[in-house]
């Protein structure tokens, strides 16, 4: 299944009650530091909405509980890809996406066999400190042509005036948090990403 050229990434259900309404087909729960018993409802609540609105939601980072909940998406990034019980995630039918940085991450995703793998940071970023430098477009290039058709997600700085070139440079889905939840009108951007996307949907 192809992915949606956007792919808000939000941390809670109360996002995602408010966007996916307005027509977003594809989001990632993002929730840093929250009790399992919290996790357990913000991740139920957001996969009720989206199956009413038609949206994939992908959880990210806690695989065990999109497992118990029979979610169908998870992201790992390398860490958590050290930690993951891969056999159980298969057996329960999760697909996966995997962060990469560099060719030994690369790597280390594809041998996993994973749904997408995502490049960043392409631009610098104030929404996850990290160590890598931003990777420019021609970085999304390369990717692209070392993967060929598996899905390749870009993140990291992308703005809505950024993300053609980010699409042109053979991006398939462009992931953002801060142009969206930092908006002072987040539902008009939301709008305006998914009528700048349509050309790739
Ligand atoms: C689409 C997408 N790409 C990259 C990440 C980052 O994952 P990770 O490196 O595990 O960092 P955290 O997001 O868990 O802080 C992502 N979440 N989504
Ligand atoms: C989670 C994550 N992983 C790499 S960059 C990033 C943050 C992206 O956020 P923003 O779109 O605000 O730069
Ligand atoms: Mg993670």
């Amino acid at each position: 299944m192809d992915l949606d050229p956007f792919y808000p990434i939000v941390d809670s259900s109360n996002w995602i009650d408010r966007l996916v309404p307005l027509g977003i087909k594809l989001v990632q729960l993002r929730i840093k530091d929250a009790s399992e018993e919290t996790l357990r409802r913000e991740i139920a609540t957001s996969q009720a909405t989206c199956r009413k609105y038609g949206c994939q939601l992908i959880v990210n980072d806690h695989w065990r509980l999109a497992v118990d909940l029979g979610c169908d998406y998870v992201h790992l990034g390398q860490e958590d890809l050290a930690d993951a019980d891969l056999a159980s995630i298969r057996r329960a039918g999760l697909r996966l996406g995997v962060s990469t940085h560099d060719g030994a991450e690369l790597d280390a995703a594809l041998s996993v066999k994973p749904d997408y793998v995502a490049l960043g940071p392409v631009f610098p970023t104030s929404s996850k400190t990290l160590s890598w430098k931003p990777q420019g477009l021609e970085k999304i290039e390369g990717w692209k042509r070392k993967i060929g058709d598996l899905p390749l997600v870009a993140i990291g700085g992308i703005t809505l005036e950024r993300s053609r070139d980010v699409l042109q440079s053979g991006a398939n889905s462009v992931a953002i948090i801060s142009d969206v939840t930092k908006n002072s009108t987040p539902d008009q951007r939301t709008l305006d990403w998914i009528a700048e996307t349509q050309d790739w949907r």
